[in-house]
């Protein structure tokens, strides 16, 4: 009989002790899988399915293969094997053409079940022994003669398990939860939104992703679940978005003010590209105006983001205001404030560097610059968010490399300001996908040309068997005054038997380059010795450098034109571009090489990917394919991309059209108000962060 339940009462918020069948044990259990409540069971998907809709006769099955049998118990009987000391039901069957056998190991009391006469449902594997056909461990379901059998012909989904828990009972319970409690789940979504994308209701989606008739059926119902993941959070961003427009207020920044206009006529030696003034007059269009800028600026490796960054921190200096420029790592920190604050003195402004490497008296000394407003622009690391940096007035917050700092950093830094204004600028190019969903409340723009002059750089995979034509070809390049890097995934040969170390290569290049100046940069030397050795190669005191990892992002020197990647397969796909990007930075052609073995297909198809093309974008794309959208740019962490059914790669286009509908819904209803049933959902999705957005 139906329970009735109080009004009041979210039914599907009980224990999943509330079902048949579960005490505390496997109340347990289920726990593991992440299953406490009626609601969690129900959004508990499978993880395959298997098809059971027809039934085959015993004469035509294949050995190996696995099939769904409707049999008629003839007799069953025990036996222990002797070798492993296994306990054997063997059930005789026959489904009237021949006579089968069905066999499980160490079931207890199934002979209780399968008495002779009774119909039942197997499927299972079946195998050949001496003639006779036997189904090994079949599942099974006892056919009644009234009432249609549970998972006969019918598409069964498999869930996923742990210890202790069978896929049958599961499945029952999951089926149990389904027929007790469906009628109890609310559609959130308001109809509209269903007519317009073509999705059916949460009920029938439900029902159809646990028992698809088809497979035509089964996509329908995942269409409206992946919908709903990338809509709430589309809608989640959106809110805050809208939140944010209206009640904070920015500092209103000048454009064409005459720094800026010195700057960029005066200090550079070159002429904006078109890309590059599309994208200033977008930052142009968000800074002027009192809303606080979000806006995620994407540029493939040396397409000239950091001018953009200073050209945008000028127009700060010209209202009047700081800026603060943080970077990953202390290297690029000093290369970009060596860089900057030569374009500062011409403008009389002052620019000031803070990493965690300064002594307390510089630091000091630099935190009362900052507060009293004697710096203009302030450039770091990490350091820049720590307890004791006070602005005095902070306009505009620069980051780069914005994967590599959390999104906590990211509101961490802004927080210094009353409301800065942000611009977040990566050199990897985050996919459209990605950078949709994560960044979803940031506003684009994409530098999608290079500077004049630039060639492609050319990239070839070489083996070290061919490790003497490599060190000619660079020799020849050195002699013409250019500069090459050669980069080693390790620091030292303890690490590692099968990679070279940097200190290894370093040596024996020194012994093969004995006629050219050798330099030395990894990880473990300290900040100075560190930016020593990059800067003596910036002032071409060194022709080659033999260096880690390190060198990847950001370093800038136009006459860098080789770079030797060694155990390539060691780096992942993007890193690898970034790695690339250090040569081909002024007007001299760019070569890479990947030096070594591609141990594993995947590896070969990362050096493929590169040797094809050049354009971050399709590398990005194409390294989210390969790693999945976790291990790309780290992003788990977040925890919103841990999506049950929707795939970001696959669904880019109802991604695209879950953003549409929920930026629409909240123009329209800025607070939810009017879909109060989508409202709930979406703060129980998406928790906190939410609450305070929508409850102000
Ligand atoms: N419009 C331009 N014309 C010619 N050279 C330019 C132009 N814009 C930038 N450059 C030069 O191109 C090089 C790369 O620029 P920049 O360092 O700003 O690129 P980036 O996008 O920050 O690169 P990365 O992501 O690799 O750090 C620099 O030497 C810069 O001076």
């Amino acid at each position: 009989m139906k329970k009735v339940y109080p009004p009041e009462e979210n039914v599907l918020d009980r224990s999943i002790r509330f079902l048949k069948g579960v005490g505390p044990k496997r109340a347990a259990l289920l726990i593991k899988l992440g299953v406490k409540t009626i609601e969690d069971l129900l959004f508990l998907f499978p993880r395959r399915y298997e098809d059971r809709r027809h039934i085959t006769p015993m004469s035509s099955i294949e050995p190996d293969t696995f099939a769904t049998l409707l049999v008629r118990v003839v007799g069953v009987e025990k036996r222990t094997t002797r070798k492993r000391n296994l306990e054997l039901t063997i059930a005789t069957i026959t489904d009237g053409s021949q006579i089968a056998q069905a066999l499980w190991f160490n079931r207890k009391r199934l002979e209780n079940i399968l008495l002779p006469g009774t119909v039942v449902a197997l499927y299972g594997k079946a195998r050949k022994s001496f003639g006779l056909l036997q189904v090994i461990n079949p599942e099974f379901e006892i056919v009644e003669a009234e009432g249609s059998p549970e998972e006969v012909g019918k598409i069964v989904p498999v869930y996923p398990l742990t210890e202790g828990l069978n896929q049958r009972w599961l499945r029952l319970l999951v089926r149990q939860a389904l027929m007790e409690y469906l009628p109890y789940v609310e559609e959130f979504m308001p109809p509209e939104i269903l007519a317009r994308n073509g999705l059916p209701s949460l009920k029938d989606a439900l029902l159809g992703y646990h028992y698809p008739d088809d497979e035509r059926c089964w996509k329908l119902c995942r269409k409206r679940l992946a919908f709903d993941e990338l809509f709430l959070l589309q809608l989640g961003l959106a809110v805050k978005k809208t939140q944010l427009k209206n009640e904070a207020k920015a500092p209103r920044l000048s454009w064409h003010g005459p720094l800026q206009r010195d700057f960029i006529e005066r200090c550079l030696n070159f002429e904006l590209t078109g890309a590059q003034r599309k994208v200033l007059q977008e930052i142009a269009d968000d800074v002027t105006k009192d809303v606080p800028m979000n806006r995620l600026l994407q540029g493939d490796v040396g397409s000239g983001k950091t001018v953009i960054a200073v050209a945008a921190m000028l127009a700060s200096a010209d209202a009047g205001f700081q800026s603060a420029l943080m970077v990953p790592t202390e290297v690029l920190a000093k290369q970009h404030y060596s860089k900057i604050s030569a374009w500062l003195d011409e403008l009389n402004l002052k620019a000031t560097l803070l990493t965690s490497s300064l002594t307390p008296q510089e630091r000091q000394k630099a935190y009362d610059d900052i507060k009293m407003g004697k710096s203009n622009i302030v450039i770091g690391t990490h350091a820049l968010i720590q307890e004791g940096v006070e602005f005095q007035r902070l306009g505009l917050v620069v980051i780069d490399e914005q994967h590599r700092f959390g999104v906590l950093q990211r509101l961490t830094l802004a927080d210094k300001g009353k409301c800065p204004h942000v611009l977040v600028m990566t050199a990897t190019p985050i996919p459209r996908t990605l950078a949709l969903t994560v960044y979803g409340d940031l506003s684009v723009s994409v530098i999608d040309e290079l500077p004049p002059g630039r060639s492609p750089i050319k990239t070839q995979w070489i083996r070290k068997s061919r490790l003497h034509d490599l060190y000619q070809f660079i020799k020849d390049r050195l002699s013409l005054g250019e500069q090459a890097y050669w980069v080693c995934p390790l620091i030292d040969e303890s690490e590692s038997l099968d990679a070279t170390s940097v200190l290894e290569r370093y040596e024996s290049l020194c012994e093969e380059f004995s006629g050219f100046k050798v330099g030395l940069l990894h990880g473990r030397l300290d900040v100075a010795g560190k930016y020593e050795a990059y800067e003596a190669f910036v002032r071409h005191e060194m022709d080659l450098l033999v260096a880690t990892s390190v060198i990847e992002v950001g370093v800038d020197v136009p006459s860098a034109s080789i770079i030797v990647i060694e155990d390539a397969y060691r780096f992942g796909l993007s890193q690898l571009h970034q790695l690339r990007g250090r040569v081909g930075r002024g007007s001299i052609k760019g070569f890479c090489f990947l030096l070594g073995e591609a141990p594993t297909p995947e590896a070969k198809r990362r050096f493929k990917v590169l040797c094809s093309t050049n354009d971050g974008f399709v590398i990005a794309e194409e390294d989210l394919k390969l790693r999945g959208p976790g291990a790309f740019c780290g992003v788990r962490q977040h925890g919103i991309t841990d999506f049950k059914v929707a795939d970001l790669v696959k669904d880019v286009e109802l991604l695209q059209k879950a953003r549409v509908e929920a930026q629409k819904l909240v123009s329209a209803d800025p607070m939810l108000s009017k879909n109060p049933l989508l409202k709930r959902k979406l703060l129980i999705t998406l928790g906190e962060a939410l609450s305070l957005a929508l409850t102000a």
